[in-house]
């Protein structure tokens, strides 16, 4: 141990180090207090490494033993969502205890859902004024096939052509409307730079870096009265200046209540919405039409609010939970989220040999196009990310998971009339319901797991939805007992 070497026994008087320490036969009785506090100090500095370097051994022994499962997938799959089911079914009191972050990132959710309604009714303001290029605001959408239009407010078109659109149905109510609401705009982009100072660029979305404390951060920015209250509120909350926090957007948001309801139902806003086929209800985060209970000072979000929140992730969070219900309560289980998109997609390697599962999220979004590379069609992404992972030998021995997700979007775009074999030729004319698309789908996930897979492995799989807490956490009690058959079977203990 370091403290005995530090001190050598005093009974050793021909040790060099002994007799160097020995105090001067002259030491005045203050040295000499001195002298002992010192060695106390380094005494008590010694025997804090001492722990340290045993707790660390400890948490690694912890680890090795613990059970490690890696969440993949392309950006907005769905994988932090189903981390947080993770969480809300096996560990719920931890998942609570964050409730305070969470409430400030869907408050941001809302007013990214508010700035892009704005952002349309710009765009259809300018263009009743100017001349469009043929073919109406639709044109250049088209050849993208996204259900939503995430972009930026754009300038209007070159003036060369010569059709010109109708004059708008939005009324001076509409602009009265859209003022009242500005206060809202800087919010956003304030918290964003708080949360993520080295950012350059316009940011898409929400987003924190992992490991950077953001929870703490976020619950700490709220205002004292709104900290107080977030967790039991039961008075409503005041804020706590006249204009309450600059970037507090709990006062801002429940001054615009009224407006941000109206706008949301107006019938006008919607049919231009409609007619400019933009449907913000398919923007990761929606919360407006919760406006009126979330714009409010003593808002608490639910358990489903939370799931639904989005926030991009960027690099990889490691969480460990230790399981509070089912089999082996009080085991550690380690969940490794990454962020999805393509520049993300290197610091996903290093995690590869220590995991013994991977549960891989592919959404059946045939129709649309990756955010990052709107050439890529998305689905098409995770079929070869799929084939990657599949054939990789680091993972040879991992179990594959794979979770059909976001089947509810699956449902209303079919719904909808949008044909799979306008954007797969090869699907032909099978019938375009949700039983053969996702059994067409699901048969090449299966055939390029059985084709590539460096040595045979069960295929594993799930239609999942997972913004609906209750039926994924019936399926994750099934993934969570085959992950744990698997890995004792794998340390030999059945
Ligand atoms: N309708 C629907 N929305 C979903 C589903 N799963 C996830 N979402 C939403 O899709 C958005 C993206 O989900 P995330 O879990 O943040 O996606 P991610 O894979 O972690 O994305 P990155 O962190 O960017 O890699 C969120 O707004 C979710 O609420 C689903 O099954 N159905
Ligand atoms: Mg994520």
């Amino acid at each position: 141990m370091a403290s005995s070497s530090l001190f050598p026994p005093a009974s050793d008087p021909d040790d060099p180090l002994s007799k160097a320490l020995q105090p001067p036969p002259d030491e005045s009785p203050d040295d000499r207090a001195r002298r002992i506090q010192q060695q106390k100090d380094a005494q008590a500095i010694s025997h804090s490494i001492d722990q340290d370097i045993q707790e660390s051994r400890k948490a690694f022994e912890r680890r090795k033993k613990a059970i490690k499962i890696l969440l993949l997938g392309q950006a907005e799959s769905g994988k932090s969502t189903t981390l947080k089911n993770f969480q809300l079914a096996f560990s719920p009191q931890h998942f609570r205890t964050e409730r305070a972050a969470w409430r400030t990132i869907i408050q941001l959710n809302l007013i990214r859902s508010i700035k892009r309604l704005l952002e349309v009714l710009q765009e259809e303001w300018d263009e009743s004024a100017q001349p469009l290029r043929g073919g109406g605001p639709e044109a250049d959408k088209k050849g993208k096939g996204k259900a939503v239009d995430r972009s930026p407010a754009r300038s209007p078109p070159p003036p060369k052509a010569t059709v010109r659109f109708s004059t708008s149905p939005l009324t001076d109510q509409h602009r009265r409307m859209r003022m009242r609401l500005s206060p809202l705009l800087p919010i956003e982009e304030q918290l964003t730079r708080r949360l993520l100072p080295d950012a350059n660029d316009r940011l898409q979305d929400v987003c924190v870096r992992a490991g950077s404390g953001w929870k703490g951060l976020l619950a700490g920015l709220q205002s004292p009265d709104a900290a107080a209250a977030a967790g039991q509120a039961k008075e409503p909350r005041r804020p706590s200046t006249a204009e309450g926090r600059r970037d507090d957007p709990t006062a801002v948001l429940a001054a615009c209540r009224d407006d941000i309801v109206a706008l949301w139902e107006d019938p006008v806003v919607r049919a231009v919405l409609k007619r400019r086929g933009i449907r913000l209800q398919d923007m990761p985060g929606f919360f407006l039409n919760d406006a009126a209970r979330i714009a409010t000072m003593n808002y608490e979000p639910t358990d489903e609010d939370i799931v639904r929140a989005r926030l991009r992730t960027l690099g990889v969070e490691e969480h460990r939970f230790t399981m509070e219900s089912g089999a082996l309560p009080g085991s550690e289980w380690y969940i490794y989220d990454v962020g999805g998109s393509r520049n993300n997609r290197p610091m996903w390697i290093p995690y590869f040999d220590d995991v013994q599962a991977i549960i891989f999220l592919a959404p059946l979004a045939f129709n649309l196009m990756l955010e990052e590379d709107a050439k890529v069609n998305r689905l098409e992404d995770s079929i070869m990310l799929w084939k990657e992972i599949c054939q990789n030998p680091l993972l040879s021995k991992t179990t594959l998971i794979l979770f059909l997700n976001k089947m509810d979007i699956l449902q209303a775009t079919l719904a909808a009339g949008i044909r799979v074999n306008k954007y797969v030729p090869s699907y032909g004319d099978q019938p375009n319901d949700v039983q053969h698309v996702t059994k067409y789908f699901r048969d090449k996930f299966r055939g390029y797991h059985k084709r590539l897979s460096p040595q045979a492995r069960s295929f594993y799989w799930h239609e999942t939805s997972v913004i609906d807490t209750r039926s994924t956490a019936a399926i994750l009690v099934g993934v969570r007992e085959g992950i744990l058959r698997a890995h004792l079977q794998s340390v030999n203990v059945i």
